[in-house]
């Protein structure tokens, strides 16, 4: 069941152009991420749908109904933005019940509401506190809980987690995927950040430029991006450019191979392989099917956990290899070694 259509929007500001013909559905109950750089227009698109700006061209659908010419206060959207935005005077209590008394609910039916919602949130037993005696993370919540408690027929998130340190983002995200679930509500939720988008959504919609360049379950476009901008903004990438020979794809230095199919002999196509996906190959080690590369390494980045060894790339450039730590690897920087990598792993992008 699809929660939010968006019919060919496009938006413009004088002669800039924000939003090219984007057209997406997003699914009833299902949390999507709008993920790209800055000025790919995410927060110009979650607001069009939310009605706090009006498009240039095309329609919003919401569960099927066309939305377009209705009024943000008619939509029925909740909204969460970076900065919390809470009445600053009043408690969180009263932050919360605001939104359902201005829609006529009252009395012990609104009180049992604020109730249920600040216990979803956590925030239970601080009803009477002031906004500024509560920490960043529960200010948010607090938002969050004055977003859902009219239960709107959207929620739209804009970066709502970024003014948050580090440890308490990653503990928000996880409570913003269970409330979100709890809720059942129709999310879109705006983020530059690749790996939030990943971690909470059911998909993430790839912005560039103003277009939709792709969309997918994480697994499905992390695993399989389709263009250079999809590789490398969604993760990191190395890059293999060559022409087509037989069945596979000369680089210079050899031939390797990727799972899906490849164009006729002679065109010249690129292929991604993520750093993970390679390994360093032990002297004398067969690397099988695996795809090979020789060369030598530039510079080893040690983090705990993992290693990156950056390598000299085909072109010039470098090769990333991330790699876990589990013993600490005897090369150094300047040593010659073999890369090897799944030619499954080995993606065939878009020209
Ligand atoms: N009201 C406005 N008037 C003029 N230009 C605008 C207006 N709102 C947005 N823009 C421009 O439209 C482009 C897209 O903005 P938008 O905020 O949608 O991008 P974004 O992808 O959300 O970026 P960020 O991550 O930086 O917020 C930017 O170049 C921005 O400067």
């Amino acid at each position: 069941m699809i929660g939010v259509e968006v019919a060919s929007i496009s938006k413009g500001y004088g002669s800039l152009r924000v939003l090219e013909k984007v057209s997406t559905a997003f699914k009833a109950g299902e949390f999507t991420s709008l993920l790209g750089p800055s000025g790919s227009g995410k927060t110009t698109l979650l607001r069009i749908i939310g009605g706090f700006v009006d498009p240039d061209e095309g329609r919003i659908l919401f569960g099927g109904e066309d939305v377009t010419e209705v009024a943000l206060w008619q939509r029925k959207v909740g909204m969460v933005f970076q900065s919390y935005a809470l009445f600053p005077h009043m408690s969180v209590f009263d932050n919360v019940i605001f939104g359902l008394n201005r829609q006529g609910i009252r009395g012990e039916a609104a009180r049992k509401e604020v109730g249920r919602v600040l216990e979803m949130v956590h925030l239970t037993g601080f009803e009477q506190r002031k906004p500024k005696q509560l920490s960043g993370g529960q200010q948010q919540r607090v938002a969050l809980a004055r977003a859902i408690v009219t239960k709107p027929r959207v929620l739209l998130l804009d970066e709502p987690l970024s003014a948050l340190d580090r440890r308490l983002r990653q503990d928000m995200q996880i409570e913003l995927r269970r409330i979100q679930r709890e809720s059942g509500l129709t999310t879109i939720f705006v983020t530059h950040d690749q790996e939030e988008a990943l971690t909470l959504s059911d998909t993430v919609a790839i912005l560039d430029g103003g277009r939709i360049v792709q969309e997918g379950a994480p697994l499905d476009i992390y695993e399989r991006p389709r263009t250079r901008f999809a590789a490398s903004f969604l993760g990191d990438a190395n890059f293999f450019e060559g022409s087509v020979t037989g069945d596979g794809i000369a680089i210079g230095s050899g031939v390797i191979h990727t799972g899906d199919g490849l164009p006729s002999p002679g065109s010249k196509v690129t292929a991604a392989v993520r750093p993970e996906k390679m390994r360093l190959l032990a002297p004398g080690e067969n690397p099988g099917s695996d795809n090979v590369f020789a060369t030598r390494i530039r510079e080893i980045i040690y983090a705990g956990a993992v290693s990156t060894f950056i390598a000299e790339g085909p072109g010039g450039g470098d090769i990333k290899v991330l790699s876990q730590n589990r013993e600490i690897s005897p090369v150094s920087p300047g040593q010659a070694i073999t890369l090897a990598w799944s030619p499954a792993n080995t993606v065939l992008l878009q020209a």
